[in-house]
């Protein structure tokens, strides 16, 4: 597990993270989700003990990561996939952290066949693609058989069978049992992979949630729905919690329902559907909305839709 308690840090004038509490579980994928400059990168630095907090706290199964003893058998971090010498195979590369940190050889080869690079393996670092450099970073991250896995960013740049692979690897680490805490700034991308979301924006902890919640939450309750007797429909829906808004010739969008209420209430006045589909096309924007003004979102919005955790208290007046 880790715990993150009133963690801040400050570069110079720059809050990077500030007041951030947080738990991430083992079992399941714990998304770390934020636009870039959300502070994410230095969370992670500063579970890993790459960085110092200017206060408060993070805890690595109860313990700081400086205190950990052969820190890679309980904690494997992908940060940058590029910080391996160029000139290095990735076997040898991977044989000098094992070696480094007292890990057994053979894991060198275990960890080469679970990502794939067995092939390659002789082949120089330094020529690989970003996907291949994604997988040594991971296969590096997976070499003292860690409970607990960080990933900064892992799709970033990824072709989508990249992406698949790494999507189905970060499930199967936690249907092991371990605990796994990936970043990335897409909710879209999120949405597929964690089963939990710890989500900041400049630096501050807006929310954590099941993906669900979340996503429920951020994109709202809208539904486009499309049908041949749009004015009965609409009468139908003026009873209802619902707004609607037309869109074009037969579509209506309507919020604050969802697909199923919207269906329902066309089945109970025998109107014919073309189409009924939650908007997610908005998510992003949304999402975007959360993270990137948190003051004034929480100013506006909070408490209706979300459970806020430690903001500062301004932004909860
Ligand atoms: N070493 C540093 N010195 C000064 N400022 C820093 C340093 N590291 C991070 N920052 C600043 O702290 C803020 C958070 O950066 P951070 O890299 O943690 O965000 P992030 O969410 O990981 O974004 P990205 O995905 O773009 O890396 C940014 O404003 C950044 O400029």
């Amino acid at each position: 597990m880790i715990e993150a308690r009133g963690l801040t840090k400050r570069y110079g004038r720059t809050v990077a993270v500030e007041s951030l509490s947080f738990t991430v579980q083992p079992g399941r994928v714990t998304g770390f989700l934020g636009p870039n400059g959300a502070g994410k990168s230095t969370t992670m630095r500063l579970i890993l003990g790459l960085d110092r907090p200017s206060s408060g706290d993070v805890l690595i199964d109860g313990k700081h990561y400086r205190d950990l003893h052969s820190p890679l058998r309980y904690i494997g971090a992908l940060l940058d996939a590029k910080w391996v010498h160029p000139n290095r195979s990735a076997r040898a590369h991977l044989k000098w952290l094992a070696r480094s940190n007292g890990l057994p050889k053979r894991r060198v080869d275990e960890v080469l066949e679970l990502v794939g690079l067995t092939n390659v393996a002789k082949r120089k670092a330094g020529g690989f693609s970003l996907g291949m450099s994604q997988r040594l970073g991971i296969a590096a991250a997976l070499l003292g058989d860690p409970q607990i896995l960080l990933f900064d960013e892992p799709v970033n740049g990824l072709d989508p069978e990249g992406i698949h692979w790494i999507r189905q690897l970060m499930k199967r680490l936690a249907a092991e049992g371990r605990t796994v805490f990936v970043s990335s700034h897409l909710l879209s991308e999120m949405a597929q992979t964690a089963d939990e979301l710890v989500v900041i924006g400049r630096g501050k902890l807006i929310a954590q949630s099941t993906t669900g919640e979340f996503v429920e939450r951020a994109s709202g309750t809208s539904v486009r729905v499309r049908t041949p007797q749009l004015e009965r429909l609409r009468t139908a829906l003026a009873g209802t919690a619902g707004t609607t808004v037309r869109v074009d010739e037969g579509a209506l969008l309507v919020n604050g329902m969802t697909s199923d209420q919207v269906g329902e209430v066309a089945a109970t006045q025998g109107v014919v559907l073309h189409e009924l589909s939650p908007q997610r096309g908005s998510l992003e924007e949304a999402f975007m909305r959360l993270t990137g003004d948190a003051i004034e979102y929480h100013a506006e919005e909070a408490g209706e839709h979300l459970h806020m955790q430690g903001t500062s208290g301004g932004a909860k007046e």
